[in-house]
């Protein structure tokens, strides 16, 4: 595999590309590397690559001229790759894609980055190696050179390591040992000793469950998991995870005051739907609770005699896991009487997130998750055609709008609390 490395300054990849594995792969010819100075292509004096961003602002933007010079000089430019961070991902996934090909060009931008016209005048696919800003792309360059070499057929000696990485099968690896069996007190884990492969790989398989189930539960989704792995994660506690986030987090149900069709503040009755289906969400999510409030006398009374029917009554035989989940519900006449039921339990007052399908709203759902991490989150949801005005103003915060950015977002209340409680719980936390 060969890389045309397109870079102001090649001495930067002088140690990089001649020690160790990259080394070693040059000198076995598995890999090879051309340093393209777009320098070299200029024509003034100065050898001048840059200059100032239109329109202005701070640093300056790498000239057109020299850089597609140095693009046209390149015999083979193969896929042609830009470091940007506002390129894709480089991923485990990507280095394999990548590993196909027989010729790829890195262009290292430095400064504020490459005139714009460059990226729509060339094929160049924009890649990032992570959120953050760098000097220059030549260290980025480096990651997408090492993570691609390695999966060269040859280049690592047994083919099976890259296989076992982490992230090879969407998970994170397992911890290593070697000598000497005991290190400050400390000795290697007994299974890695006892000669029992199968055991062995098993112990592996659920330290790697384990580690990428602390670390990284958002790879978990894209994960190849089997039954057992499922049955081993299930058992793991774990501090911060679904356990602690659903307590923290409860539903309050209003159906007044809430809006009618014609924007007036009114009381609603209860849906039977809403009162099953979002109790089964709380009891799937484990929420610390789910709080159905109406001032209208007769729908409490109603809710209560749903509710006694699955909890102590004939539902109790027919169904169990309605019994189950009934057994989140709490009724209420309004907010303040779940706020304080909600502080009373949770020994703290909750935030109070008011949820809406208008407007902009004004906190997020990786911003919820983060407060259910550490003190009770009370989501409000509203019936008819939404929560009050008084409701929203009053909250701590507004959630923002599921599917805001679409022409039409008319969820039923308990398709929003369902979306909304995955979103911020997500399966894999
Ligand atoms: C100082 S940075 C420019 C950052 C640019 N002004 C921005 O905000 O996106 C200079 C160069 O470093 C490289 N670079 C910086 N961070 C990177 C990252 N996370 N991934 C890939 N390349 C990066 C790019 O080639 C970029 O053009």
């Amino acid at each position: 595999m060969h890389f045309n490395i397109v870079t102001l300054f090649p001495e930067f990849f002088d140690s990089p590309l001649s020690c160790a594995m990259l080394g070693k792969g040059v000198e076995e010819d598995l890999v090879s590397f051309s340093l393209t100075n777009p320098r070299d292509y200029t024509e003034d004096n100065r050898h001048t690559v840059d200059d100032r961003p239109y329109g202005g602002g701070p640093g300056m933007v790498m000239m057109c001229d020299p850089l597609s010079k140095a693009l046209d000089g390149l015999k083979k430019p193969g896929r042609i790759l830009m470091l940007t961070p506002r390129g894709r991902q480089m991923t485990q996934s990507f280095a394999r894609e990548l590993a196909q090909e027989e010729n790829i060009t890195l262009v290292c931008g430095r400064y504020e980055g490459i005139d714009e016209r460059i990226l729509e005048q060339y094929p160049i696919e924009g890649v990032s190696v992570g959120d953050f800003v760098l000097n220059g792309g030549e260290a980025a360059a480096l990651c997408v050179i090492e993570s691609v070499s390695r999966l060269v057929p040859n280049f690592m000696g047994h083919e099976d390591s890259g296989d076992e990485e982490s992230f090879s099968h969407g998970l994170l690896e397992y911890p290593h040992y070697t000598r000497p069996a005991e290190f400050r007190g400390q000795a290697v884990p007994d299974v890695l000793t006892c000669g029992d492969h199968a055991r062995i790989a098993e112990w592996r398989r659920e330290k790697a469950l384990e580690l990428t189930l602390k670390q990284r539960p958002d790879i978990l989704e894209d994960a190849e998991l089997t039954v057992e792995d499922m049955h081993f994660m299930r058992k793991i506690r774990r501090s911060g995870g679904v356990e602690t986030l659903g307590k923290n987090l409860y539903l309050a149900l209003l159906h007044a005051p809430v809006l009618n069709k014609f924007g007036q503040t009114t009381a609603v009755s209860l849906t039977n739907f809403d009162v099953h289906d979002i109790a089964r969400v709380s009891r799937t999510y484990g929420l610390g609770g789910y709080y159905i409030a109406t001032p209208l006398e007769d729908q409490r009374r109603l809710l209560e005699r749903l509710i006694g029917h699955w909890l102590d009554g004939p539902g109790r035989q027919a169904n169990r896991d309605r019994t189950d989940a009934f057994g989140s519900i709490h009724t209420a006449t309004d907010l303040a009487e779940i706020v304080a039921a909600v502080e009373k339990k949770a020994g703290q007052r909750p935030v109070i997130v008011a949820t809406s399908a208008r407007g902009a709203g004004n906190v997020s759902i990786p911003t919820v998750r983060k407060w259910t991490g550490d003190r009770p989150v009370l989501l409000v949801m509203g019936t008819a055609s939404g929560l009050a005005p008084e409701v929203l103003e009053d909250a701590d915060a507004i959630l923002r709008p599921i599917r805001n950015l679409g022409p039409y977002n008319h969820l039923s209340v308990r398709s929003a609390t369902a979306i909304i409680v995955d979103r911020v719980l997500g399966d894999a936390y």
